[in-house]
């Protein structure tokens, strides 16, 4: 079994006994330096697979593994994930300035446009747009490896969408770290993910095919 990059490996997962199988024997990889696109249509589980893969949920059968191990039970998580809604991400109760703290100093507060106004702020006084850069600033540190983007840009103007892209795809490719782009947007994805620096490793996945279409070409 292949033990670069972050590997979802024989992925089943359901939200209880009477629902059934949200994530059904799906298999997939992220390499370093990597960017995959992944689309199905609404409900299909993507969200549902990012989790697993961040590991916000345990699959109930088959394994995600970061460069051969397990994702750690505490501390950090090497693999974040940023969702299409950021106040699901941050706590209510803290300032901006303390969520930015959270992880290891975020590093491209500036790229990303965030204010240095808006730190002393609580993730109800900014936007929807502005609170998405904040959480994807939080992210952009050194101790995140692999990057889950579920839909993040969906509620942005185009210019906001393009700054927000540019600037995570030079971090992504300067710092080596792996992409999965979640969207609805073939053409996004496409832009994202096939026009890149190395298009020859960057590929879209769609969920409603077979599995054998995820596994890796390696
Ligand atoms: N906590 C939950 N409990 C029960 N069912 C859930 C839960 N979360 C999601 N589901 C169901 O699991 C299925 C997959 O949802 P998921 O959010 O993973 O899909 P998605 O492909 O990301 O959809 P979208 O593109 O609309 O965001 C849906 O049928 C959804 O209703």
């Amino acid at each position: 079994m292949q033990t670069n990059g972050l590997v979802g490996q024989g992925l089943w997962f359901r939200y209880s006994p009477r629902h059934p199988w949200t994530v059904r024997d799906i298999s997939l990889s992220v390499g370093q330096g990597e960017v995959v696109g992944l689309m199905a249509p609404s409900g299909y589980g993507k969200t549902t697979l990012a989790k697993l893969l961040a590991g916000y949920l345990s699959p109930h059968r088959g394994s995600v593994l970061v460069e051969g191990n397990p994702l750690p039970r505490r501390g950090y998580c090497p693999v974040q994930l940023i969702f299409q809604n950021p106040e699901l991400t941050v706590n209510p109760r803290w300032r901006i300035e303390r969520i930015l703290r959270e992880g290891q100093a975020p590093t491209q507060l500036d790229r990303l446009g965030v204010h240095p106004g808006w730190l002393r702020r609580y993730p109800h006084e900014l936007s929807g747009g502005e609170l998405q850069r904040v959480a994807i600033a939080r992210v952009l540190n050194p101790a995140t490896r692999y990057l889950i983007a579920d839909e993040i840009t969906a509620m942005l103007d185009a210019n906001t969408q393009a700054q927000i892209w540019q600037t995570v795809l030079a971090y992504v490719q300067q710092h080596q770290l792996g992409l999965l782009v979640i969207g609805h947007d073939a053409a996004l994805l496409k832009r994202l993910c096939v026009g890149g620096a190395s298009p020859k490793e960057n590929r879209i996945l769609d969920l409603t095919q077979p599995t054998t279409a995820l596994v890796p070409q390696f």
